[in-house]
């Protein structure tokens, strides 16, 4: 489980291991010098070529920067130090100086003209505009990226937003076998509370973040340009287990731990039953794709619901073991493959029918799962859908249509410009557990603490943040098998929804990655790479 502190977090579990002294800054300075040379030696540069520019800011995080860039000296870099506020870090400064590294001093009035100072450290008249420190850019392999860390306040400006946009310009106009940026604690410009980008921001390749992750590197679109991100253990773990997350997420082992694997008293029903409303004579094969993920999922039975003869045909051609009488279930896929009217009513007509067989049992209603065409027949009171456990999974386009159709007017651009933030505020209007789909997927739900046992406490924070998938998985298909990846959960375990949302959303990335690891993959390659997938999960328990 992979917890995102917020700066407040950060600064508390921080604060008493500063007043005891010890040398948290010399720490991550050493932690940034090996990543820098890890990066080195993955480019093939030789000790005697290397050269390393470090951006360094007026705070801590330059201070960070300034002592790494004195490490990396000593071990004969070539080292420039770009400082881009005319106050920085008194001692790292003097051990950057000490060590050898090239100190630039950036204007006064804030343009991107620099003075170069001599070794007693007094400064020139200003050498023309874009020479040394751009030159240094240009030969340098490793640009590190210490303006501001977690001290940022709003979107970068000044000087900082100017070296980024000469930077920018130069990435882009160079043509450079490799260059590789290496942020500290976070790339410069974001927030470790959010994941909102509100200015220019150098885009990393790897982020070095010291003690523990910030919730802003966990969370769209910020999450997107923080490249690799590495948590450099300070020996804070104790102070962070004392502080609240903003976000968590799920990792293979937590959900090793967390399936609901059967056991030898497990018979069909007990292993859950799920029923499945979903393809049309449009879209046939979407009932094929959520019925087949939600088998090798692994429940005791799918039931395919939709009285649609043809269509239960085609998913009895892929899946024999199909059921497709109607009977109890424990969860329901609604949605996939659904568009029109006819649909909506039908989707109305079949949650009606397994309703009235849980009422006449006397057993709780089914959890539901709310997908693409089903997210309009969601029921407008909150309160109905918070009591059954209903779970809705729209892309960031349908959650707009959907927050709009209820009172809440956003576009897509506006979710996609802060995620985090519509997520929640759809699970408030709902009052169901919502999973925005996207290269990042938040889950968001109404938070309830849960311990799933061996160590697992999650639920407080109510969001959750996956990034299992990869690009490949943008395809057509793709969300009709994880709604049957969820519904199959969803009959088959009673933790909370959130937690399943977020399980389900791994399982997918992870069987699309394992179907063709860094290549295209249809979402049959996945359902078919499902139980083998599962398989290499559990090997974690
Ligand atoms: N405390 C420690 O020993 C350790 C801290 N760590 C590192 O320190 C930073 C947090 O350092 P802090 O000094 O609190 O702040 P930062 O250095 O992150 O940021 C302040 C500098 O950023 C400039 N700033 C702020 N907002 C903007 C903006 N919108 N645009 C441009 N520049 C901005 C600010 O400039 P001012 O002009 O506003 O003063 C400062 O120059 C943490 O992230 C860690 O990297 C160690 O890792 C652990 C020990
Ligand atoms: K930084």
């Amino acid at each position: 489980m992979i917890r995102g502190y917020g700066r407040q977090a950060v600064q508390a579990a921080e604060g008493p291991a500063l007043s005891a002294g010890r040398p948290l800054m010399r720490w991550a300075a050493g932690g940034v010098a090996a990543a820098v040379r890890g990066e080195l030696d993955g480019l093939g540069v030789p000790r005697s070529k290397a050269r390393v520019l470090v951006l360094v800011g007026g705070g801590n995080n330059g201070g960070d920067g300034l002592f790494a860039a004195g490490l990396l000296a000593e071990r004969g870099v070539v080292v420039s130090a770009l400082l881009v506020r005319e106050q920085v870090h008194a001692d790292g400064l003097a051990f950057a100086r000490r060590h050898g590294v090239r100190i630039l001093v950036h204007a006064p009035d804030g343009a991107p003209a620099l003075r170069e100072e001599d070794s007693a450290g007094e400064a020139h008249s200003p050498i023309p505009d874009g020479v040394a420190w751009v030159r240094e850019a240009s030969l340098a392999q490793v640009w590190v990226d210490a303006m501001a860390g977690i001290g940022v306040r709003g979107g970068l400006r000044g000087a900082s937003a100017a070296v980024v946009g000469v930077l920018d310009r130069l990435r882009q106009g160079q043509v450079r076998p490799a260059r590789r940026v290496i942020a500290v604690d976070t790339p410069s410009g974001l927030s470790a509370d959010g994941g909102v980008v509100s200015g220019p921001v150098l885009r990393a390749d790897r982020t070095v973040t010291m003690g523990a992750m910030k919730a802003g590197l966990l969370l769209p679109p910020a999450a997107g340009l923080a490249g690799r991100v590495e948590v450099l253990e300070l020996g804070l773990e104790p102070e962070f287990a004392a502080q609240a997350a903003l976000v968590e997420r799920l990792e293979a082992a937590d959900v090793a731990r967390l399936w609901p694997v059967p056991g030898p008293g497990d018979h069909k029903y007990t292993r859950g039953v799920l029923g499945v409303v979903a393809g049309s004579g449009t879209y046939p094969g979407a009932a094929v794709l959520t019925v087949g993920a939600a088998l090798r999922t692994g429940c005791g039975m799918v039931r395919y619901l939709s009285k649609d003869g043809a269509v239960a045909d085609r998913v009895l051609d892929h899946y024999p073991e199909t059921v497709t009488t109607p009977g109890r279930v424990q969860a329901l896929v609604l949605g996939p493959g659904l568009s029109d009217e006819r649909d909506q009513d039908r989707v109305r007509e079949r949650l009606a029918e397994v309703d009235e067989l849980a009422d006449a049992a006397g057993t709780p209603p089914p959890a539901l799962v709310y997908d693409a065409g089903a997210l309009s027949v969601l029921p407008q009171d909150p309160q109905v859908n918070r009591r059954r456990r209903a779970v809705l999974t729209p892309h960031a386009g349908e959650l707009a249509e959907l927050l709009s159709a209820r009172g809440t007017p956003v576009d897509r651009a506006r979710v996609e410009a802060d995620p985090a933030r519509w997520v929640r505020i759809a699970v408030e209007v709902t009052g169901a557990t919502v999973l925005l789909k996207g290269a990042v997927t938040l889950i968001a739900g109404p938070s309830q603490a849960f311990d799933g046992g061996k160590g697992i406490r999650t639920g407080e924070v109510g969001l959750l943040s996956q990034a299992d998938g990869s690009p490949w998985l943008a395809t057509a298909g793709s969300g009709d098998v994880l709604a049957g990846i969820l519904g199959a959960l969803l009959a088959t375990s009673e933790a909370p929804v959130p937690l399943l949302a977020a399980m389900a959303a791994l399982v997918h990335g992870r069987a699309a990655h394992w179907a063709n690891p860094g290549g295209p993959v249809t979402p049959s390659d996945f359902v078919r790479a499902l139980p083998g997938t599962l398989a290499q999960v559990l090997t974690l328990r």
